[in-house]
């Protein structure tokens, strides 16, 4: 049995996670923890980390990039693994992140849906094809009216992915509006789409001369990315200290 925190539980994705692990008995949410204290749930929940007095094997985030620090810090000092999914983290988070990876066993993914994942793998063989061969690299990411960040975590995840199998030969452009000038052929441009209750689209466009390949991906429930986070959180019990990614749990399965 994992007994898990979870960071954020009264958001969107921490009470779609409660549902989950209510009903799998290798899993346990033993406390909450939210700012937002407008919603009854089975287990304690504490207006910060710093206020737990619950001892669990693993800390599950989907929360805010400004409880980050907190939680990196909580991890750190109890010796607790993160499977740590909330996006949009500072340059200064990142790195702060990449110094953790020394103290504690943290996953960080921003998807935990396997069809991501598995993109992910795909568009490095598809970028070190196309891109040599002259085609332009676009993504377009779609979400919902209630999203803080762009572009997605995703999108850059994707971009990362497609950079590193190019030597990180790449640079990003967010906005050509303020531009004048022609497409640069060493950049990934990503563009955001902010909407309704769209739960979260991916396209990757190569756009070459006269041919286009495009490679989407779309969730259509917000259960892809918490089961995601659920079998991470099992994998993450008793790790040590160390960087993992979604591609490791998959790769236990
Ligand atoms: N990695 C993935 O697969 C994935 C999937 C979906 C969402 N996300 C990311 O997860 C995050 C949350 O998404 P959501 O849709 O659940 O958002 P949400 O706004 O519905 O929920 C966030 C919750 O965090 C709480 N919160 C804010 N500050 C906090 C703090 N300091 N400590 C604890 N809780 C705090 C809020 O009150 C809220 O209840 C976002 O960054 C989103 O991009 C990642
Ligand atoms: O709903 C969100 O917010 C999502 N955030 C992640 C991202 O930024 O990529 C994953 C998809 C859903």
């Amino acid at each position: 049995m994992t007994r898990a925190i979870m960071n954020g539980c009264n958001g969107k994705m921490g009470q779609c996670i409660t549902g989950i692990c209510a009903q799998d008995e290798d899993i346990e949410i033993v406390a909450g923890i939210d700012t937002y204290d407008g919603i009854k749930n089975d287990y304690p929940v504490f207006a910060s980390l710093k206020e737990c007095t619950v001892d669990a094997d693993v800390i599950i985030d989907f929360s805010n990039a400004k409880a980050v620090d907190a939680l990196l810090a909580y991890g750190v000092e109890k010796q607790i693994p993160i499977v740590l999914c909330t996006t949009g983290l500072s340059e200064q988070q990142l790195a702060d992140v990449e110094k953790a990876y020394e103290k504690v066993a943290i996953l960080k993914s921003a998807n935990m849906s396997l069809g991501i994942n598995t993109l992910m793998e795909l568009l490095k063989k598809a970028a070190q094809v196309f891109a040599p061969a002259g085609f332009d690299m676009e993504i377009v990411e779609k979400h919902h009216n209630q999203k803080l960040d762009a572009p997605s975590g995703t999108a850059l995840a994707l971009a990362d992915s497609m950079n590193e199998a190019l030597d990180e030969a790449y640079t990003y452009t967010y906005d050509r509006s303020q531009k004048r000038k022609k497409r640069d052929k060493y950049e990934i441009g990503l563009s955001s789409v902010r909407g309704g209750n769209i739960v979260g689209e991916h396209e990757v466009i190569f756009a070459g001369q006269d041919e286009v390949i495009e490679f989407k991906h779309t969730a259509y429930s917000k259960a892809v990315f918490a089961k995601g986070a659920v079998e991470a959180a099992k994998f993450l019990k008793g790790k040590s200290a160390g960087h993992y990614d979604m591609a490791d749990v998959i790769a236990a399965k």
